[in-house]
């Protein structure tokens, strides 16, 4: 879309600034420090952006009416480049310095440097002086400056809820695609995600300085898988900044404006929040009409509870105080918030002397994966009840309820959004607030129908009693619909794979003379358990996968627990389909075999489905061990260490268990 004619902006913009006759403009010289506090090298990367952040004290957002504003989202597949391309477009603007040290400088978390991926959508907001062979600047008259706010999402399927969340904020997209690598299956998800929310699209082909970069080959599956026009692609290496320069006119070009009303009532979304300890809850917010004022009283239409805007601004990158936010920008609002609990995102925020239409808001988070969460010391708890509430302040789309568990005391039952989403969690929890915790074998929602007709999701196997069938009349088990692109010659191996978790083809095609793309409906639970790693190492790591949730299948379910010693260990229960479930029970107890330590009396290892023994494992005792080493010497000492030996066996049998290691929790999660 061309943009607007000089005279027409000019003319809508003193329009707009007669609007703002009352606002209350800020000095932009104070920057907030980052919430990475904890720990010494993230202080070392806060101050770093500090040092990088040029002087914002010229900044004026009356200068921005909605049509001098775009707003866009750099989507991909995982590791296409989005994080390196924003970075690149961050420095063409002068937000942050070149070479500022730090690469991927939007992935601000530890969990997103050490795994080099993007957890957490971010939001900045970059000032550009647009050119266009049309501009008349023979009376001196400067290009027009635009307000662009970027957001860089996540590309991982696990990640997908932040990407549709941030597409709310926007009205056009970057779809990323790697020269080399060509379309593949988060490449497919994230274009209907724009697409069915009715952004434009700038397809970028970057990384063409690799030497087997083929943007032509990728042009092709543009225009086949999505009707594309390969002429609209832009050709980038955001490595060596190879056209780089065409992709901000393209955005400002062809990206329409953001359409609120700035004479309308206030209509802010929601789209994310985060605890800092200095500020308390920063909400990110769109203001889609209106106008908001620093001191302004604000409401919340999910809660209908009431607040002041006690500060306000952009992400330029860091936190940047503006004192007001109008129509169509992005940006923080802190309002005494004292728990994300209070910031829904998706609700709709509004001044309180006004009543509006709440805006659509979001579909609410889907959990896919739920586990128990306890703290690996059973005392405590508290500490981890703690560092639970702090980051679910971070990461809103973790469910989380109180629970006991027989085995492991008090503890959580979380929901989550997958198992890198859940191993994610876990790692903040540890490295962020310094938690140790012993998660239990993950499962996904079934539902299960009683007798007297009543239906009941299970997220717990150990809530269900160990012989449902007694009760239970029927269960259902969530399927996805899958997404798999693979070379060609790979086809063989991952139709065997699929179908051995219970996979049902429902496309088979061709993306080009290289690639097939397959489409399969398949049990939630066989896709959580190890298949991204077994598809890998199938496909020599060529196999790209993304998933998306479907409906509930009736199936066949068990529940299969396991006991120590003759006693089930309720944190150790799982769900399986009847046909595999003899193979699962043997694997699980020879790997609990494996991982247990032998102690100082005989540990039985079983697998059972409600009284039924299906697979057993012993641990022999150290008896032997212990008394070998007193070489038939001292009489005493032998007794002494009999005795003591007696009691650790007294102490255990007293508790009905056994030392159980996180690693026996861990390997657990690996048999499907
Ligand atoms: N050769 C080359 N490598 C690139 C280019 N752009 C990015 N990379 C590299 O590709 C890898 C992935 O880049 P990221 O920017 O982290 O990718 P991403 O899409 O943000 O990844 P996720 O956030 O995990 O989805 C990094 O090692 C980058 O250095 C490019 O234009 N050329």
């Amino acid at each position: 879309m061309g943009y607007l004619s000089k005279t027409s902006r000019t003319l809508r913009q003193s329009n707009y600034l007669s609007l703002l006759r009352n606002s209350t403009l800020f000095p932009f010289n104070s920057l907030s420090s980052t919430t990475f506090h904890h720990q010494q090298r993230a202080l070392l990367c806060s101050q770093s952006r500090q040092q990088n952040i040029k002087d914002k004290s010229a900044i004026d957002l009356s200068q921005y009416p909605p049509e001098l504003i775009r707003n866009f989202s750099i989507i991909a597949h995982v590791d296409h480049g989005k994080s390196t391309l924003a970075d690149r477009l961050l420095e063409l603007t002068a937000t942050i310095k070149k070479g500022h040290g730090q690469p991927q400088y939007l992935d601000k978390l530890q969990v997103e440097r050490e795994r080099g991926i993007t957890v957490k959508a971010q939001t900045a907001t970059m000032f550009y002086k647009h050119r266009t062979n049309g501009d008349d600047h023979s009376e001196g008259k400067d290009s027009p400056s635009f307000l662009l706010n970027l957001i860089d999402t996540p590309g991982h399927v696990d990640f997908s809820y932040e990407v549709s969340r941030s597409l709310a904020a926007c009205q056009g997209v970057l779809l990323v695609v790697d020269a080399a690598q060509g379309v593949q299956a988060q490449t497919v998800a994230n274009f209907y995600l724009a697409f069915e929310a009715n952004l434009t699209i700038v397809p970028v082909i970057n990384k063409i300085d690799q030497p087997t970069a083929d943007p032509d080959r990728v042009k092709a599956q543009l225009k086949s898988m999505f009707d594309l026009d390969p002429s609209d692609a832009l050709l980038t290496s955001a490595k060596t900044g190879k056209g780089l320069e065409q992709v901000l006119p393209a955005v400002i070009e062809r990206i329409p404006p953001p359409p609120g009303k700035s004479d309308s009532s206030l209509r802010m979304l929601l789209l994310d929040s985060y605890y800092d300890e200095y500020k308390g809850v920063i909400c990110h917010v769109a203001v889609v009409d209106g106008i908001l004022r620093k001191g302004d009283k604000i409401s919340s239409a999910a809660t209908g509870q009431s607040y002041e805007a006690l500060d306000i601004g952009i992400m330029h990158p860091e936190l940047t105080p503006t004192g007001i936010l109008l129509t169509g920008q992005v940006g923080y609002v802190v309002s005494g918030m004292r728990s994300t609990k209070e910031a829904r995102v998706g609700d709709t925020i509004y001044h309180t002397r006004n009543t509006v239409e709440p805006l659509p808001g979001f579909k609410s988070a889907k959990h896919m994966v739920f586990s128990g969460l306890y703290p690996a010391d059973g005392s405590d708890f508290e500490a981890l009840n703690h560092a639970i509430e702090r980051l679910t302040c971070n990461d809103a789309s973790v469910s989380i309820t109180k629970e006991t568990s027989t085995a492991l005391g008090l503890g959580f039952r979380c929901g989550f959004l997958g198992l890198l989403h859940m191993d994610v969690f876990h790692q903040r929890l540890e490295q962020e607030y310094g938690a140790h915790v012993i998660s239990t074998v993950p499962t996904v929602p079934y539902i299960f129908e009683y007798s007297d007709g009543s239906k009941l999701e299970v997220q717990n196997p150990a809530t269900l009693p160990s012989n449902p069938k007694q009760r239970v009349t029927a269960c259902w088990e969530p399927t996805v619909l899958a997404t798999i692109i693979i070379p060609s010659e790979y086809v063989g191996p991952v139709i065997t794979l699929c179908s051995e978790r219970r996979g049902q083809q429902l496309e088979y095609s061709f993306i080009d003379s290289q690639r097939a793309f397959m489409k399969y409906r398949m049990p939630l639970r066989e896709i959580v358990v190890d298949f991204y790693n077994e598809l890998k190492s199938i496909t020599s790591g060529y196999a790209s996968f993304d998933y998306e949730d479907a409906d509930y299948q009736q199936s066949d379910l068990v529940k299969l627990d396991i006991l120590l010693n003759g006693q089930p260990v309720d944190a150790m229960s799982t769900i399986v389909h009847n046909m595999k479930a003899y193979r699962v029970g043997r694997e699980l107890v020879e790997k609990l075999k494996k991982v247990i330590d032998r102690q100082m009396f005989e540990i039985t290892i079983q697998a059972a489905i409600a009284s039924k023994i299906i697979a057993r494992e012993t641990i022999s005792a150290m008896r032997k061990n212990v008394l070998a080493k007193c070489y038939g010497g001292d009489v005493t000492r032998k007794r002494k260490l009999l005795e003591k030996q007696k009691e650790g066996k007294k102490r255990m049998k007293r508790i009905g268990s056994v030392d159980i290691p996180q690693e026996a929790f861990h390997e657990l999660l690996k048999v499907s």
